[in-house]
């Protein structure tokens, strides 16, 4: 028998983590809990726009795998259209020299990699197969509402002792000890790890698989703006959305309206000038914990919760209208440099970790360029780029807009991935992010949230950190 639910649940956070949350608690816990997303900031979090000459480019979160169910079915139920991620040509620099650079023509293309790279291309093709294979099992889970109280218990029912060794181990080390030749690794996978999380091939082997998927067609991203997908959700789930930073979390015993005491959190925020509070049955915390990114105090808990440290990595999208100095890349002058993106190796004299032409985000097509003066192109560097490195890049240009994250973790495996279940009812969703950070996993840990929190306030603990559930539900077909 379910007890009645909960009066009000607050989540803190309006980024895709946030606000799927509170899609999927809605779904749970029925129309008549009160549901209050705090946001100190824009909705979307890290899913973010700017504007180059009128028109909206990604600037955070920008690609979708297409085998991202939650964000798929998002995106279907809020009545959005998609856009295809423009392919294009990519070439790999060195700092010197492009040591690999794609062909327009299928056929060469393959008989390129083989002559690189022998069959090393297609043999992680198949290893990045396996691991999404095994990955896709969460959404089974979830639809038969199963949940999991650690990230890496929700790591082992999908991929066993290997996904948690994943976690433990290095890129670099797991894939060496698969046979992948140095030179593939340092011409091909770095280079990918540098784009997608701006790191070395010491990240994770987690991580490291998530990133290299995005070689796979089929990338997409929502038509208007991923963000649109975040303001959906908040509308879809009629949560009620409050403008303000969360200051402090506390526990405090409250007389509910019935007349009986109860435990409630306190969540004091700041809303402009003033200092409010409000109390909740149950938290969930949707954004990273650390001083720098949220700064929230967990005020007379016992025990303490613990502080969280994890050090999130700097990166800065610029993104500039203007016409590429291909001869930086190499010997050929623009009109004949057919590439779109470079992508870098592991070099740390360069000052850039990607560039790429990149479409607007109501583009359905190959990017335009915009006027006379070239495309918009995307940058990816470590730091701020200065007047003199841009102008290294282009041999001129009109426009750019500089954008400073910090973007994902820094990873540095072993990866101890932080709690989920902070206290009996205030949850935490971004310690997914230790083990892979994308628009995907935070809908797939709120929804996990979303589950745990309600299988926790019913007592169904049957629900949850079963073991052998691939088995399990395999059986039940
Ligand atoms: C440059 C870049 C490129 C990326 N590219 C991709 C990609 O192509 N594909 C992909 O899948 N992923 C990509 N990612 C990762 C993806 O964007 C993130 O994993 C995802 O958006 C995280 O969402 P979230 O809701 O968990 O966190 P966030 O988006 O960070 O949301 C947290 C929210 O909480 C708010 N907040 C913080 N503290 C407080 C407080 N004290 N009170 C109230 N509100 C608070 C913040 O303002 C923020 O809006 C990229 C990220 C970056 C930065
Ligand atoms: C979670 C799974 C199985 C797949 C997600 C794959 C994916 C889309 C990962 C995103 C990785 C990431 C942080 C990319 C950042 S850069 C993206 C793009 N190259 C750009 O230019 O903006």
């Amino acid at each position: 028998e379910l007890r009645a639910p909960p009066e009000k649940i607050a989540i803190i956070g309006a980024g895709i983590g946030g606000t799927s949350a509170a899609y999927y608690l809605r779904q749970k816990f029925g129309q008549d809990v009160k549901i209050d997303v705090l946001e100190r900031g824009e909705v979307g979090g890290r899913l973010a726009t700017v504007t180059v000459r009128g028109q909206e480019y990604e600037a955070g979160g920008s690609v979708i795998h297409p085998l991202n169910l939650h964000m798929k079915r998002f995106v279907k139920d809020l009545g959005l259209s998609t856009v295809q991620s423009s392919g294009g040509l990519m070439g790999v620099y060195n700092g010197e020299t492009l040591v690999f650079e794609e062909s327009s023509w299928f056929i060469m293309n393959m008989i390129k990699l083989i002559w690189h790279y022998g069959f090393q291309s297609l043999r992680m093709h198949m290893w990045v197969e396996d691991i999404l294979d095994k990955f896709m099992r969460i959404y089974r889970y979830q639809s038969h509402d199963y949940a999991f109280s650690s990230v890496e218990r929700l790591l082992h029912s999908l991929g066993g002792d290997e996904f948690l060794g994943m976690l433990n181990r290095t890129l670099l080390e797991t894939l060496q000890k698969a046979g992948f030749s140095e030179k593939f690794l340092d011409e091909i996978v770095a280079p990918v790890m540098r784009v997608n999380y701006g790191q070395s091939m010491n990240i994770n082997g987690f991580v490291g698989a998530v990133s290299m998927s995005c070689a796979d067609s089929g990338l997409w991203a929502v038509q208007g703006g991923n963000k649109l997908v975040c303001s959906g959700l908040l509308r879809a789930s009629r949560s009620n959305l409050i403008a303000g930073s969360v200051l402090y979390i506390e526990e405090k015993t409250r007389t509910k309206h019935t007349g009986n005491p109860a435990k409630m959190y306190e969540v004091t925020y700041q809303s402009g000038s003033e200092t409010r509070s409000d109390f909740y049955d149950i938290v969930l915390v949707a954004t990273p914990l650390n001083r720098k990114m949220s700064n929230i105090t967990f005020l007379n808990f016992d025990p303490p919760i613990e502080e969280f440290h994890q050090y999130y990595q700097h990166i800065v999208t610029t993104l500039i209208k203007g016409q590429l100095n291909s001869t930086l890349f190499s010997s050929r002058a623009l009109d004949k440099f057919d590439l779109s993106t470079i992508l870098t190796t592991d070099n740390s004299d360069l000052f850039i970790n990607s560039i790429g032409i990149v479409s607007s985000v109501t583009e359905n097509d190959r990017p335009q360029p915009l006027g006379d003066r070239g495309y918009v192109w995307k940058i990816f560097s470590q730091e701020i780029l200065t007047k003199e490195q841009i102008l290294k890049l282009f041999l001129s240009y009109d426009y750019a807009v500089k954008q400073p994250w910090l973007a994902y973790p820094h990873y540095r495996p072993p990866e101890k991935c932080p709690s989920i279940i902070l206290h009996d009812r205030l949850y935490y969703l971004n310690g997914i992010e230790c083990a892979a950070s994308a628009m995907e996993m935070s809908a797939i840990a709120a929804h996990n949230a979303a589950l745990l929190a309600y299988h926790r306030w019913n007592g169904r603990t049957d629900m949850i950190d079963q073991e052998d559930l691939y088995e399990k539900l395999k059986t039940e077909l």
